[in-house]
Parts: C-alpha cells; sequence; structure tokens
C-alpha cells in the first residue's frame, strides 16, 4: 500500500483519518512513515524528508540513535512490564534531578498530559484550591482542565476552547496573556488560584519567549499569594539546556512537568517537584495517581540513554548551530515581512507580522503564507510542522551537511514564493 491507499483506508478506521490531529494537517494526506534515521524520515513510498518536526521534539538526538537503540535492545531481551519497580526508575529519576533544579521528588507517568493532569491536582490537593490560572495559546496536553484557550492542535483546529469540557471546569480556569504580568497580578489578588501553570517558554503557538521580568514576576506574585508555580517543561526540558527553561532562565518553579525528550522517543511523562509538594501523591499522601504503563522499563531506558549523550554537550552545540543558522539564513532570504522567533533548537516563523508578544500576534500572522512555505518545502523534501501553532526543531542529527541541504532547498523554495 502507498500513503494514498492508507489515508483511503484510515479515513474509514480513524476520525478525520488520525490518531492525533496535527497529523491530519499534512495536506492533501499525510505521508506514512516506514523508517528514521538522523536527521530524516522515509516513507512507503522511500521518499526521504528532512525531518524538523523530530516527533514534535522528543527526539533530540536524530531518529533511532544506536547509542539509545542498543540499550533499549538489551531491556527487551529483559522483559518490559513488570507491575513492580525496577532499578531504571531510580537511574532515569536520579539523572532528571541531578540536572533539574527543581526535581527533588519525581512521580513518573505516560504522557504530558498525564504529567499536567497530575500536577494541577496536586496543586489543588496541596493548596486546598480550585482555581488554576493559564495563559492563552499554552498547550497544557488533551485533559479538560487545559483545554481552555489552548494552543496547538486545539488552536489549529478552532477548538481552543473544547466541545465536551464542562462549564464547571471551565469556570475554574482563569486565563491571560503571555507576558501580562498586570493581568496575573490582577487574577491573583481577586481568586483564589491553586497553581499558575505556564509554558515558560511558549512552544505552542509557534515559539514565543518570555520578556524580561515575566517569568521573575510570575515567580514572586506566585510567592506572594501562596500560590503554586508550575513550569510545564514538556517541550523545554533537557532541550534549552540540560536542566530546562528554569536553568536557562534561573527561575525556579515549585513542580515542574515534564515529557518528550526525557523518554527518547517512547510515552512518558514526569511531575517533579519540591519533595513537600510531590509526597502528597498516593500512597505517600491523599492525591491520588496511578497507572499500569507508570515507570515503564522501555521509557525509563531510553530516557536515560538519551540524556546520557545530552550529558556530553555535543548535542545542544549541533543541534543549536543548526537552528541559528537556519534562522539566519532565513532573515537573510525573507524579503516579505516576517517575525522569527528563536531560542536554543526551537524557533518558529510568523508571516505578515513584525512582532509576535503573545497568542493573540501568533493569531494575527499569515498562517496561509506559512502553510504554502510548509508545503512547498515538503515538495522539496523538508517536513516542518504543518501547523503555524507549532515548533520547528533541529537535533544533533542536524550537522552542518543537512543543514546546507536545507539552506539550498529554502533559497529555492522562498525564491519561487516571492
Ligand atoms: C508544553 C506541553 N505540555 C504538554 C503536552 C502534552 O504532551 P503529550 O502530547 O505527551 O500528552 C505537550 C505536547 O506537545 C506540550 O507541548
Ligand atoms: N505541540 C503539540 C504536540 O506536540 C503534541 C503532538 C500532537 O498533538 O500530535
Amino acid at each position: 500500500m502507498n500513503s494514498e491507499e492508507m489515508w483511503a483506508q484510515a479515513k474509514q478506521l480513524f476520525a478525520g483519518g488520525v490518531n492525533s490531529p496535527v497529523r491530519a494537517a499534512v495536506k492533501p494526506f499525510p505521508f506514512y512513515v516506514e523508517r528514521g534515521k538522523g536527521a530524516y524520515i522515509y516513507t512507503v513510498e522511500g521518499k526521504k524528508f528532512i525531518d524538523y518536526v523530530l516527533g514534535y521534539g522528543p527526539l533530540i538526538l536524530g531518529h533511532s540513535p544506536e547509542s539509545v537503540k542498543r540499550k533499549i535492545v538489551e531491556q527487551l531481551e529483559k522483559g518490559w512490564l513488570f507491575g513492580t519497580p525496577s532499578e531504571l526508575e531510580i537511574k532515569l529519576a536520579k539523572k532528571i534531578s541531578s540536572h533539574i533544579p527543581s526535581a527533588q521528588k519525581i512521580r513518573f507517568v505516560n504522557s504530558g498530559t498525564e504529567a499536567t493532569m497530575a500536577a494541577i491536582r496536586l496543586a489543588r490537593g496541596y493548596t486546598k484550591r480550585s482555581k488554576i490560572l493559564k495563559f492563552s495559546g499554552n498547550y497544557h496536553g488533551a485533559h479538560d482542565y487545559a483545554l481552555v484557550e489552548a494552543g496547538s492542535a486545539a488552536t489549529e483546529y478552532n477548538v481552543a476552547t473544547s466541545d465536551g469540557v464542562p462549564i464547571e471546569i471551565i469556570k475554574t480556569v482563569e486565563v491571560c496573556e503571555f507576558n501580562d504580568l498586570d493581568c496575573v497580578d490582577k487574577k491573583l489578588r481577586n481568586e483564589d488560584i491553586a497553581t499558575v501553570i505556564l509554558e515558560p517558554i511558549m512552544g505552542n503557538a509557534g515559539v514565543i519567549l518570555p520578556e524580561k521580568d515575566f517569568l521573575s514576576g510570575v515567580r514572586e506574585l506566585t510567592k506572594s499569594y501562596n500560590s503554586l508555580l508550575i513550569f510545564d517543561e514538556v517541550i523545554t526540558g533537557f532541550r534549552i539546556n540540560i536542566g530546562g527553561a528554569q536553568s536557562y532562565y534561573q527561575i525556579y518553579p515549585d513542580i515542574t512537568t515534564l515529557g518528550k525528550i526525557i523518554g527518547g522517543g517512547f510515552p512518558i511523562g514526569a511531575v517533579a517537584g519540591k519533595a513537600e509538594i510531590v509526597d502528597n501523591f498516593t500512597p505517600a499522601g491523599k492525591v491520588f495517581n496511578a497507572g499500569t504503563f507508570n515507570a515503564n522499563p522501555i521509557s525509563m531506558i531510553a530516557g536515560i540513554a538519551t540524556i546520557e549523550e545530552l550529558e556530553k554537550e555535543y548535542p545542544y552545540d549541533i543541534a543549536n548551530k543548526a537552528a541559528k543558522t537556519l534562522v539566519e539564513e532565513l532573515e537573510r532570504l525573507l524579503k516579505i515581512k516576517h517575525t522569527i522567533n528563536h531560542v536554543g533548537s526551537m524557533f518558529q516563523v510568523f508571516f505578515g507580522i513584525d512582532k509576535v508578544r503573545n497568542y493573540s500576534d501568533a493569531k494575527r500572522a499569515d498562517k496561509e503564507y506559512y502553510i504554502k512555505f510548509h508545503e512547498r518545502l515538503l515538495k522539496e523534501g523538508v517536513f516542518i510542522p504543518p501547523s503555524q501553532y507549532e515548533t520547528i526543531f533541529t537535533s544533533a542529527s542536524h550537522k552542518d551537511d543537512v543543514v546546507n541541504d536545507t539552506i539550498d532547498k529554502l533559497v529555492k523554495v522562498i525564491g519561487e514564493l516571492s
């Protein structure tokens, strides 16, 4: 079967043909991938793409790196689910807490969605308050409390506040614009807020950076109103640097949610934070969390092996250089009005607008032009996210030859588009 034939069957089997909506944004139909290696993915038809989606973030080393693969295969020989603890969870937790300053204790779950869901419940249980404050265009996964003015595919498909989320729940979620400290102050003053949750660097409305004093301001305000601060570092954890955005900005939350990279490309999530807070999870405390697959050995070993590579620093050097070079080239080549937001190995380009500092700005960008840009790049064999409200990622496999090849294709595409 080729991709088109698979798509015809998939539409019969799955809502909208897919199991996660952003995948259907690749038009006229998604290509079906058979394998990935390094910076490349290969479709069932044998077409090769340079991959800047990287599984939507986890693959900071690129596809199927040998060192990670070897350890996964070794673990497969031993078994993959025991319903008991294994030493691997201790090893991964120690690695995480040695790098992420605020991670004294950890609960492993299976996705970023589960992590933020559990973290929010933890904060409510700890503070004995009900309300939370989030930021418009931040995406914290696909559960009820997160699907209020959410970014990512929820914005792409015009369901930023999803059908099916009870009005009673929506009423417990206050929302501010990112970078609007006055709003945070007002909400914390007027409402009994259990926790403020945010992506310290937005990666789900394109990339949007915190302005000077925003994160420190939120940190101070949450302290003075006795609210907890959750940094959702599902994307930024182990990507911005080995200590996450909190180390990069030196602003430390009470709770950190992690996912993506810490599982090396296998399903994972984690709630990390001060011992006094995390100890409220069952069985130590009264905030319930459980999971058949929590801390499953394959995700644990893939995460350990990935972090071992990251500890050598070279992955950040390569991935960050790739992103920097591409951003510089884009700035040189693009003659139409645009802005590029960039940090480390994450960036996104917005057309038709010269500043994007929050979700409203991101929504004003020329999304149609971005889609054309994505489609033309795809024709040339370069895969960037099919949605304006996602992030372009680079990896340790995006070495100079890959980047130079990409630049040649960018020259062609931008020349033809303008
Ligand atoms: C910041 C952030 N939080 C949470 C999630 C949800 O993670 P998952 O897709 O693993 O459920 C995502 C997914 O991209 C994310 O970017
Ligand atoms: N930025 C959102 C994600 O990366 C989640 C992946 C997906 O929705 O399939």
